[in-house]
């Protein structure tokens, strides 16, 4: 249980997107939900459910028609209008992780540069040494910190891009299916730092995954998206261990587990 006071509150967002042939697509409806200090909250459906536009509503890189998404009391919308200083003021609240280092890190850059480069955007007054401390942090090591991204395994390059985004100190750390392109013993490395990252920095988590296990794992809150709406939230524990949603009673019957019948998947968790 975490008793602190809401950090992210996210109220009513909704985000609909014009498809080709003219129609209006409603991706998120509705949706609101809070994260503590320190806290961790789990985002789960199916495919198509809506988990990545919310994640992408949280950081800005999607403006929501309606709602809003607030840090500390403050609306995140406003960072349009606050300048340079402001937008990236607003940056430092929120980072995102996402699946895919590869399209997120660029290529001709060594880790170290990376890093710096980050650092530099913010005006941070040691860079050198935050270099350091964050490489140390992330588990990588003097080899890697020389080394572009095509030169680092899937695991490292996962754990630069949590590095990158720890950079400057984030009040709340959004994975989008972080850990979804990772073997399972990388998943559970990467899982154990996040771990200690949160109990080290204090930064929250939101952690978007279809892996229901995962987000077992890592989170204390779930909330479970279907068609764009939320169906059911709450302790992680209690969602996934006694769900009382029939959406989500089918979601954890797809996982395949032992004596686990492919024909219960094969049910559609869509109707
Ligand atoms: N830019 C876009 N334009 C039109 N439709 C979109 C766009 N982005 C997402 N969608 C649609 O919005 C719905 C929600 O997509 P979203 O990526 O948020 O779901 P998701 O739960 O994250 O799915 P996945 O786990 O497959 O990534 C889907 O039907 C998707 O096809």
């Amino acid at each position: 249980m975490n008793d602190n006071p809401p950090l992210l509150v996210v109220d009513a967002v909704r985000k609909t997107y014009r498809l080709p042939g003219g129609g209006r697509l409603t991706a998120a409806d509705k949706v609101s939900f809070t994260v503590p200090g320190g806290g961790s909250l789990g985002i789960v459906g199916e495919s198509g459910s809506g988990k990545s536009t919310v994640a992408r509503m949280l950081v800005g890189l999607i403006r929501p028609d309606a709602g809003t998404v607030a840090v500390d009391g403050r609306e995140r919308g406003q960072a349009r209008r606050a300048g340079r200083r402001g937008r990236l003021a607003r940056a430092r609240e929120i980072q995102m992780v996402f699946q895919d280092p590869y399209l997120s890190l660029d290529p001709r850059l060594t880790s170290g540069q990376c890093l710096r480069t980050a650092l530099r955007l913010h005006d941070h007054p040691a860079v050198d040494a935050r270099v350091t401390e964050l490489l140390d942090q992330v588990g990588l090591g003097a080899r890697e910190s020389d080394a572009r991204p095509h030169e680092l395994s899937g695991g490292q390059r996962q754990r630069l891009a949590i590095a990158r985004a720890l950079a400057v100190d984030p009040r709340i750390l959004v994975l989008d299916e972080a850990v979804a392109a990772l073997d399972v013993s990388i998943q559970a490395q990467i899982l154990q730092l996040l771990g200690e990252v949160r109990q080290d920095t204090g930064v929250a988590l939101v952690f978007v995954s279809h892996d229901l296990a995962v987000v077992r794992h890592i989170t204390d809150e779930t909330m479970v998206m279907r068609r764009g709406t939320v169906v059911e939230q709450g302790p992680t524990e209690r969602v996934l261990g006694a769900p009382e949603h029939d959406y989500t009673r089918r979601l954890l019957a797809s996982v395949p587990h032992e004596g686990w019948d492919p024909a219960d998947a094969r049910q559609p968790v869509t109707s």
